[in-house]
């Protein structure tokens, strides 16, 4: 029997991938493709309904994306929200887009004025609005269902075809009545019976590894952190022993860090673990190189490098699995229309010429939600909730050239920072916390001597997904304490600054 599914077309919206979980999370299956994905591929998926996100653009523009109108003709019941929405008024006959006097940013109070279909048991209340178009003209057959202040269509329905348009974004959490308006769709409208969890999407995953691999080995890129932990282990499960993980230590891991990983896993898991010492090779290739994506783009083809000679050792692994996940790839621009912020090593860092056919089990999905696979497949805590370290390490918390002496110093700072928030019993509640070596010093006094030496970043944050974050509300005392510690015990520093920036506007790392 064919799974129930949702599908999810991408049109470049800042909330795309907020939808696909929030239908996860209603215990139905969603699959995420780019707007201009083939009719025939929608077809052959066949899902019980579709939903288009929002984007950037206008569609009154001659280079809006667009989609085939043939799609209004599945009999595929259709949710098109803002951008998603205005592109369904323009397609269809009678509609009509236009820009709006005024915008609509934020906060609006949503009246409804049509109580069938998606607004069954949904009262006037609070929605999240973000457009600067609206439609003017619904199509032929759509009744409006609601309007705000200032948009008189702020919603339109055909009961008949199952189309429905929402101006304002059902998926995020300003949107009081969100999770009910989607649920309404899902259930009331395209009749999915939400049965779908986690451990189908693990069963689902593994029949899709095994067909993929058949008897080829496979190696795995494991750092210990949570993400490759549960990628392996997934993999581990589909093809047992045709999988060998591959731990690189790339000189720019924290302090005891190899040392406890290699124990971690010779302990808990019962996969077969190549240690690799890359240290000289990655402080080679990064020596005098300061800027960040450079620094990125090394680090993500010398990792590479390192896994080929490592599978030619084992006669030619032609796959590779990466624990990657969804906000790894929007980072590195991943969909067509998004920004590049950052190249994360496992994404936008990637060499050209890499050979490697890669298994990403996770791609589409948020830490918390790995977390849980990973409680599931039953994974240690101490993996589960470790705190996410990126892949290109401390390379990446030197704000400048990467050198020994600049990672030594790092490690102790990093160290004292772990030790007090776990001590503090924060670990679990707070994100991640970590310190950065910027590339300036400055003067102090210490023992009546003058000193000119580095400050340390100290940053903590909390957050869900890492696609936003805030600095953690730390008690003083314990800012306190490690910011003594780290002047007293870590040689070369004299002085440690928080950083209180969010993100947006800042991110988690400072490289
Ligand atoms: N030192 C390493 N050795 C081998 N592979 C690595 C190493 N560091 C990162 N990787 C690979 O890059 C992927 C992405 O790294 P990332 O840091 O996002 O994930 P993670 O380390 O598994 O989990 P976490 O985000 O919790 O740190 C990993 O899943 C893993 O496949
Ligand atoms: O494996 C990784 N490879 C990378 O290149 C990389 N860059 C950032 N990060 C981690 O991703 C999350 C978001 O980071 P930023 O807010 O700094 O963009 C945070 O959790 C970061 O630690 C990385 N992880
Ligand atoms: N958030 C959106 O989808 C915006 C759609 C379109 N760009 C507008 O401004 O109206
Ligand atoms: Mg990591």
């Amino acid at each position: 029997m064919q799974q129930e599914q949702i599908l999810i077309l991408d049109f470049g919206g800042q909330y795309s991938q907020l939808i696909a979980r929030r239908v996860r999370e209603a215990k139905v299956y969603s699959t995420i493709l780019p707007y201009d994905v083939d009719i025939a591929k929608i077809k052959e998926l066949n899902p019980e309904g579709i939903i288009f996100s929002g984007g950037p653009k206008s569609v009154t523009l001659e280079d809006a994306p667009k989609i085939d109108k043939e799609i209004f003709e599945l009999g595929i019941p259709i949710l098109g929200i803002c951008y998603g929405m205005q592109l369904m008024a323009k397609l269809l006959a009678g509609g009509v887009v236009e820009k709006a006097e005024y915008g609509e940013y934020g906060k609006a109070r949503l009246n409804i004025i049509d109580n069938q279909g998606i607004y069954e048991d949904i009262e006037d209340s609070q929605v999240w609005m973000s457009h600067g178009d609206h439609v003017k003209e619904v199509p032929d057959g759509f009744v409006i269902a609601a309007r705000t202040e200032v948009t008189p269509v702020a919603a339109m329905s055909n009961y008949e075809k199952g189309l429905y348009g929402v101006q304002f974004h059902p998926e995020v959490v300003h949107t009081i009545y969100g999770k009910e308006i989607l649920h309404n769709f899902l259930f009331r409208v395209c009749g999915v019976s939400g049965d779908w969890n986690m451990a189908d999407f693990i069963n689902e995953e593994l029949r899709t590894i095994k067909a993929k691999v058949g008897s080829d080995r496979v190696i795995s890129g494991l750092s210990g952190g949570v993400d490759s932990a549960v990628a392996s282990a997934m993999v581990h499960k589909a093809i047992g022993d045709q999988l060998t993980c591959i731990f690189v230590d790339h000189g720019l891991l924290r302090k005891g860090e190899a040392e406890q990983v290699k124990r971690t896993f010779a302990e808990e898991f019962n996969m077969s673990l190549v240690y690799v010492d890359a240290r000289e090779r990655f402080l080679k290739k990064l020596a005098g190189v300061k800027e960040p994506e450079e620094k990125r783009k090394i680090i993500g083809s010398e990792f590479i490098r390192v896994f080929e000679e490592e599978a030619a050792k084992l006669g030619d692994a032609r796959y590779l699995v990466q624990g990657t996940l969804y906000s790894d790839v929007i980072e590195s621009g991943g969909s067509d229309s998004a920004a590049t912020i950052k190249s994360h090593h496992n994404v936008g860092g990637l060499p050209e010429d890499i050979e490697f056919e890669l298994i990403e089990p996770l791609r589409d999905l948020f830490k918390d939600e790995v977390r849980k696979i990973g409680e599931v497949l039953g994974l240690p805590d101490d993996i589960v909730w470790r705190q996410p370290f990126p892949g290109p390490g401390l390379a990446i918390r030197i704000i400048g050239t990467v050198e020994e002496e600049k990672l030594e110093i790092l490690r102790e700072a990093d160290a004292i920072i772990q030790e007090e928030i776990k001590e503090a019993g924060l670990y679990k509640e707070i994100w991640q916390s970590f310190a950065v070596l910027p590339e300036i010093r400055s003067v102090g006094v210490m023992g009546d001597e003058r000193t000119y030496g580095y400050p340390i970043v100290f940053r903590a944050v909390t957050s869900d997904d890492a696609m936003t974050a805030d600095w953690a509300r730390l008690p003083y005392e314990l800012m306190e304490r490690i910011a003594n510690r780290i002047v007293n015990e870590v040689k070369s520093i004299n002085r440690v600054v928080y950083d209180i920036t969010s993100k947006p506007p800042g991110t988690i790392e400072w490289e």
